[in-house]
């Protein structure tokens, strides 16, 4: 992929999180670290994998993409628009998070779908609309529409979620363990259903994956981060994946790795 071509979307800039003191007692008089000093961009349309050891800071970098964490130092830029510049619902439009654990707040999937573009005030036409492209795009079974959420499975949950997430179009996609709950055949086939949707939308997906496997069909850049800290920030074509995967392995093992 060439850089030259491509839009930056995202840029952060020595961006630091720090625990509260409130809840950690740490020598570091700014709390307890969890991310330092991280800077990387991601350019428009880019599938983005980000792994590293249990701990590492992969759900907190993806809140504060989302802006449900601030950083306690360094800028996050969207099109060269510094976040705290952007009011968080146009922000949440743009950059929508699938989390771990989606909840569907006791709606039917069918409602829970519609809920983001109802909030928004689209005609009922465009609603219906919406709501059955995605459902189809995302191969949604007819059986789930009238269920809710205590009769899905946690990985039917998350499918349906990331559905609701794509109603609202974003222009990126922060995905956190979409395919923790799925057996290996199933996440294969939702990776594959993600790289068409990016490819034929130009969306941008970030997605944390602990199965390095998986990160390697689906990515077009891999960030790796131990400790809090960026370890590695590489276009997919220029990874060594048999070096990475040794090098996961032992980390899983001793819950660190080294560059
Ligand atoms: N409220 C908090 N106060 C202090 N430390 C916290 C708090 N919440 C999380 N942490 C710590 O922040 C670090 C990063 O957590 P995070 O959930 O981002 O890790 P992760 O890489 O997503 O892990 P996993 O793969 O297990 O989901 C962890 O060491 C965690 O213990």
């Amino acid at each position: 992929m060439g850089k030259l071509t491509l839009k930056t979307q995202l840029r952060l800039e020595q961006v630091s999180l720090f625990a509260s003191l409130k809840t950690q007692s740490h020598d570091n008089q700014l709390g307890y670290p969890i991310l330092q000093d991280i800077s990387f961009e991601i350019f428009e349309g880019e599938r983005v994998a980000i792994v590293g050891p249990s701990g590492a800071g992969k759900t907190y970098l993806l809140r504060l993409l989302n802006r449900l964490s601030e950083p306690t130092s360094g800028k996050i830029y969207l099109e060269n628009q510094e976040y705290s510049q952007i009011p968080v619902l146009q922000l949440r439009s743009i950059i929508t998070l699938v989390s771990q654990e989606p909840k569907l707040l006791g709606m039917t999937v069918k409602e829970a779908l519609a809920y983001p573009l109802v909030l928004r005030g689209l005609p009922k036409q465009t609603i219906q609309q919406r709501v059955s492209h995605w459902i189809e795009q995302l191969q949604i079974p007819d059986e789930w529409l009238t269920r809710t959420e205590v009769q899905l499975s946690l990985g039917q949950r998350q499918l349906v979620a990331i559905a609701r997430a794509l109603v609202i179009q974003p222009k990126i996609l922060l995905l956190d363990e979409p395919t923790s709950a799925l057996d290996i055949k199933q996440a294969e086939h939702l990776m594959e259903i993600l790289s068409q949707l990016a490819q034929n939308y130009q969306t941008t997906v970030v997605m944390v994956n602990h199965q390095l496997e998986l990160a390697e069909k689906f990515c077009t850049r891999l960030l790796c981060l131990q400790q809090g800290r960026l370890l590695v920030n590489q276009e997919a074509s220029e990874i060594s994946w048999v070096n990475l995967r040794e090098k996961l392995t032992q980390a899983k093992a001793q819950n660190e790795f080294e560059f």
